[in-house]
């Protein structure tokens, strides 16, 4: 992940009652209590992609009026804030203390203790917020609580996380880069980058380079050598080769195929260098090319042309995704193959709602029941039992990705800081790096294959640009799964043995969209997906509600949605009210 030097902050407003002479003074210490306690929460629970616990900065004073309000504005601006949360135990006068920043997410928490009236300055400053066009979170518990109560209970916390992850994705990407390098991969029209999306809903910048960027700082030696000499020998200690499935006469020679692994190494320093720089650079000379190009994404065209004479990207991909490579356990660059950017953002959504690397998938093959037995002999059972989705793209999917990591001996994927060294191995272990099928890719190199452990729990999402709505944004929550061995071996060896496979469930609802596995691939929007560890649905949801991208199909429990309460004045069907919303707010930044 992009080197960030200032991450953005949490800011977090104590709201109070501005009358002194006794009511203000006895909510002092309660009030800024409850910021206190917010910021401790957060500071436990949720973490920087560099793993480090989120910070807070709290107003220096209680708010109960402009003059404070301001004051903590000033404040805000100067310590990079990026997410708002107004805290208040009490009545209080919504207008004149109310956040009024257009671009930062903002949520309100009405403490519920009925002493003071927390919940109705809530409900009064959200129908501000609502009037003035500035959508807010209302976060209010379901149970009285006494005042001096200090606890914030378990539906309160909740909000509070998935208000704060979803609204610290939001000022991550701000200002942050999509790098594209190359173009469009074989009319893939998610390839073809659409950068007043990024600018308008992401708050995002778009960086070109070219394809031969690439090839030039290969021959000219743009890279570090010392690190490529380190970074070989790790390859070839750790990535396993595996057997040449092309037809013997056309097999490419030892030689070059031990230049192809030369060169698909230069390639993954080439593109991480791309996208964040490197001082090893200007040392050698290379001042411009140090400085990188602020990717937080990119995409790596690859197919056609560039693999129809040089190795492919997929060594690359694959390893930038990863969460270690021959420096050791690291955060993960996320790079999308076919330089399908909105794959990329999808996979970006994922991260940093997560911290986990991401799979990359093409959204393969329906398989019913019927044609696995008719296939195989095997019927589907379990799990399995109405059918199953075959992800699996060459390139860019996770090594986290083959389930080797556990928690209490079960398959996950895990932040970096949580990866051990023998799950690294294990990951390692389970990759087979085969030489490239040179039907599709004529300039050799290798790709990486491995089968994702069953019983994880995953989401798979998309962003689609729709002509007429702009982007929407698709969730599957469902889980991976175990195949008996034939059969997979069976059905995976109709497509591409030499990829990367995950036989994914979703979970089925009465929804159209999910009431059988069919009819989730035949309402998926596009030929790719990406795929988190974790049902991160809900997540997903509030994070498109701040950015004003509608959901036009996921199978999260109504209940679980958690939305700005400016959704609900546009009815009361929460897909209905989504789209109408999104449509009447417009882009976060759309200037
Ligand atoms: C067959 C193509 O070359 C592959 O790249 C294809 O499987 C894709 O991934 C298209 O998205
Ligand atoms: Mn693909």
């Amino acid at each position: 992940m992009l080197k960030i030097n200032k991450y953005p902050k949490i800011g977090i407003r104590p709201i109070i009652d501005g009358r002194l002479g006794g009511v203000r003074e006895s909510l002092e210490e309660k009030t800024m209590s409850m910021a206190k306690a917010v910021a401790e929460l957060f500071k436990k629970e949720l973490k920087y992609p560099d793993g480090k616990p989120y910070e807070c900065v709290i107003a220096d004073s209680c708010i109960g009026g402009v003059k404070e309000a301001v004051n903590c504005e000033e404040k805000f601006k100067a310590e990079n804030v990026g997410v708002s949360l107004s805290v208040t135990p009490c009545w209080a006068y919504g207008t004149e203390t109310m956040d009024l920043d257009p671009h930062i997410p903002k949520a309100i928490w009405g403490f519920n203790g009925t002493e003071r009236p927390g919940g109705v300055y809530l409900a009064a400053t959200l129908a501000a917020h609502n009037q003035k066009g500035l959508p807010a979170f209302g976060i209010y518990g379901k149970d009285v609580q006494d005042l001096n109560d200090g606890d914030i209970t378990e539906d309160v916390q909740e909000k509070l996380l998935s208000f704060a992850r979803a609204g610290m994705a939001v000022a991550l990407m701000k200002g942050k880069s999509y790098l594209a390098i190359g173009s469009v991969s074989m009319g893939i029209a998610g390839s073809a980058v659409d950068p007043d999306f990024f600018q308008t809903f992401l708050g995002m910048r778009n960086e070109y380079v070219d394809s031969t960027e690439v090839l030039r700082r290969i021959e000219k030696g743009i890279y570090a050598k010392e690190e490529y000499e380190k970074a070989l020998a790790w390859t070839k200690k750790n990535c396993r080769e595996g057997e040449d499935y092309n037809e013997e006469e056309k097999q490419r020679s030892r030689e070059q195929k031990d230049e192809d692994w030369e060169f698909v190494v230069k390639m993954t320093l080439i593109i991480r260098d791309l996208m964040e720089g490197n001082p090893k650079l200007k040392e050698i000379g290379f001042g411009e090319e140090s400085f990188g190009h602020e990717a937080i994404v990119s995409g790596f065209q690859g197919q056609r042309q560039w693999t129809d004479f040089l190795p492919n990207g997929d060594f690359s991909e694959a390893i930038l995704n990863s969460s270690f490579d021959w420096n050791g356990i690291r955060s993960p660059y996320l790079v999308a193959t076919e330089n399908d950017a909105l794959n990329g953002v999808s996979m970006l959504f994922n991260y940093l709602l997560t911290n986990t690397a991401q799979i990359f998938a093409d959204v393969r093959t329906y398989w019913s029941p019927e044609a696995v037995e008719r296939v195989t002999g095997w019927k589907p059972e379990g799990r399995a039992e109405n059918g199953f989705i075959h992800l699996i793209n060459s390139g860019s999917a996770t090594l986290d990705g083959s389930g080797r990591q556990t928690r209490d001996g079960k398959p996950v994927m895990k932040p970096h800081w949580e990866i051990t060294e023998e799950e690294v191995e294990d990951c390692l272990e389970a990759t087979t790096w085969y030489p490239a099928s040179l039907g599709y890719f004529r300039g050799g190199g290798y790709s990486s294959n491995f089968l994702t452990k069953g019983g994880m729990p995953v989401t798979m999402c998309r962003i689609n640009l729709v002509k007429g709505i702009g982007p929407t944004l698709q969730i599957a929550e469902g889980w991976s799964i175990d195949l008996p061995e034939n059969a997979h071996n069976t059905l995976d060896a109709r497509t591409d043995r030499t990829w990367p496979t995950t036989w994914f469930v979703p979970r089925l609802t009465d929804d159209v969209a999910f009431s059988d596995v069919y009819s989730v691939m035949n309402n998926w929007g596009s030929n790719h997906a990406a795929i988190s560890y974790s049902h991160i649905g809900k997540d997903l949801i509030t994070l498109a509600s701040m950015l004003r991208i509608p959901v036009c199909m996921h199978n999260v429990a109504p209940g679980e949605i958690f939305r700005p309460t400016a959704w609900n004045s546009f009815g009361m069907d929460k897909e209905g009210s989504d789209y109408r919303a999104c449509q009447t707010y417009g882009p976060l930044y759309k200037g």
